[in-house]
């Protein structure tokens, strides 16, 4: 799914306004409409006080809309405008005299502390001050209203997007932003919603299709995209018949150092479940039989070094080279690593211990091979680029690294998001409990079984995280988050594949 700008869903508005000979006030009300079917078919009349508060864009003209259209269904509903300026929006000035004529009452008029209303724990607030037109932190009373509602342990339900959070700038005041409990946002997911710094104002979220024209926002390049199960479906390759495993590839694992021989361990049986079709595993010494008894599938060659990597030979030709869990920064790695980018030719999926020694010497940077997927948590990525000021710089900066290196940098996260020169990917899959040990090793073997079987880089990356979170999804849905561990990640990758293609299940016919 595409995530378009605040510009781009202005234009979007423009151009469906024109084509479609509709008014933006139509528009208006068919989004207010929207957000009134979605809320009647889950209260069904419930008489539970809603309060709604208004701006005086078209983001208030939203919740004129819904309020309106509330009140005629019956339901409780108190209406306030922040009446923060006169420089009402057209289509907010025609609602709020709609509301007058239908509802034969106004709005109540808000334009300083003292007119905060009384709000009980089990009313609903509906969040309707700004949309994506805010264009400056709110401050004075605006702001202590904000700070009042988010006091209030009432359900919050924003419209378009948390009042206070630009849809795809960095934050500047985090006091003066709605802690929504659920956003319905207008046609497209806005990409502040996957970014740590605001993603925690936007806990749940849906997209409200409003009918933006279709032509315009296909044609339109977006700023990024989401990537859910829908777009991964179209990238799995189906296996023939008369196949063999000479062709999903044979993926070599550099992985391990004493006392992280587990390392090597998740990431090569992850490799074997993702689908390679042989594995080897190249570790230091002390780990050849941890490996060969505790995953018999798996081919292992090791260093001459007891405990560490320090010279990575091997005697096939590997179709995808995966390297750096638990492999350490000493002196001796950095050199074999140095060795092994300079003179191999083949896809790196590269990880952990393995992007620090590449930080840490320029020499192993200027031998980075190209086309290679680096896999980072946010401080293996500040060793690579340098520290950010906020997320938006740091999607920036990876780009222009990504862009000057021609790598694909996959940066691991609640949303992790592969970047690739200016292009932005989201994921769309996984959980808190996958942020524990081990997880990291599992989605390097899982991206790297993938580019053995014959995935291009991009696809292998994306693929490859959207499985390992779907498969962390399936394993918290019977352990809960706590428990879950990453070796469990890989017990599920067989049924995140299933899962792909099933069909949801039917209600039983009544008789
Ligand atoms: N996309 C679409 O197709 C559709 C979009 N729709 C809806 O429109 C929304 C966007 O509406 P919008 O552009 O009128 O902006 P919105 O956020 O309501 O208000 C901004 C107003 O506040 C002001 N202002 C800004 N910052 C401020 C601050 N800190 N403190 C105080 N004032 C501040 C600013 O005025 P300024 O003072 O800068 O002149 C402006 O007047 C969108 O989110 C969605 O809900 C739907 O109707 C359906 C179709
Ligand atoms: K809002």
């Amino acid at each position: 799914m595409k995530i378009f700008s605040a510009a781009q869903l202005h234009k979007a508005d423009e151009a469906t306004t024109k084509k479609h000979n509709i008014t933006q006030l139509e528009l208006m009300e068919h989004a207010g409409t929207q957000i009134f079917n979605w809320l009647h078919q889950r209260m069904q009349g419930a008489q539970v006080p809603i309060h709604i508060f208004c701006g005086i864009g078209n983001n208030g003209g939203d919740g004129l809309v819904v309020g309106r259209k509330l009140m005629e269904a019956g339901y409780n509903v108190e209406m306030y405008v922040a009446n923060f300026t006169d420089k009402r929006s057209k289509c907010f000035l025609i609602n709020y005299d709609r509301v007058k004529s239908s509802t034969k009452k106004w709005p109540k008029l808000m334009m300083s502390a003292e007119d905060f209303p009384e709000i009980n724990p089990e009313d609903i607030l509906i969040d309707a001050l700004f949309g994506i037109g805010l264009n400056r932190p709110p401050e004075g009373w605006v702001k202590k209203l904000i700070q009042y509602l988010n006091e209030q342990k009432s359900f919050k339900l924003s419209i378009d997007i948390p009042s206070g959070l630009y849809p795809d700038q960095a934050l500047e005041d985090a006091e003066a932003v709605i802690k929504a409990n659920h956003t319905l946002t207008f046609q497209s997911p806005k990409l502040a919603f996957f970014l740590p710094e605001t993603g925690k104002f936007v806990p749940y979220y849906e997209v409200i299709d409003i009918g933006l024209d279709a032509e315009y926002l296909q044609k339109t390049e977006s700023i990024a995209q989401l990537i859910s199960k829908q777009e991964v479906q179209q990238f799995y390759k189906q296996r023939e018949k008369f196949s063999h495993k000479g062709m999903y590839g044979h993926a070599l694992i550099v992985a391990g150092s004493y006392g992280k021989i587990g390392a090597s361990v998740l990431s090569a049986r992850a490799a074997l479940r993702s689908g390679a079709g042989l594995v080897t595993a190249f570790v230091p010494e002390c780990g050849y039989e941890v490996l060969q008894a505790s995953i018999p599938e798996v081919m292992v060659l090791t260093d001459t070094e007891d405990d560490l990597i320090t010279d990575i030979s091997y005697d096939f030709e590997p179709s995808v080279i995966g390297v750096g869990p638990g492999i350490g920064t000493k002196k001796e790695t950095v050199t074999a690593l140095k060795k092994l980018f300079s003179e191999t030719k083949v896809p790196f999926v590269i990880d952990a211990d393995a992007l620090n020694c590449i930080a840490e010497n320029e020499s192993v940077m200027k031998v980075l091979p190209k086309n290679s997927i680096l896999t980072p948590h946010p401080g293996e990525l500040k060793r690579l680029i340098g520290d950010w000021t906020d997320d938006y710089d740091k999607l920036e900066k990876t780009k222009k690294f990504s862009e000057e290196k021609e790598v694909i940098v996959l940066i691991k996260g609640a949303h992790s998001i592969a970047v690739v020169g200016k292009q932005l990917y989201i994921n769309n899959t996984g959980n808190p409990g996958m942020a524990t040990g081990g997880s990291g090793d599992v989605l390097t073997g899982m991206i790297t079984g993938l580019v053995a079987q014959g995935y291009d880089a991009l696809l292998a990356t994306l693929f490859g995280t959207y499985l390992h979170g779907r498969a962390g999804n399936m394993v918290a849905e019977t352990k809960g988050f706590e428990a879950l561990i990453a070796s469990d990640i890989i017990e599920y990758i067989g049924d995140a594949y299933l899962d792909l293609f099933a069909q949801p299940e039917q209600e039983p016919q009544q008789q």
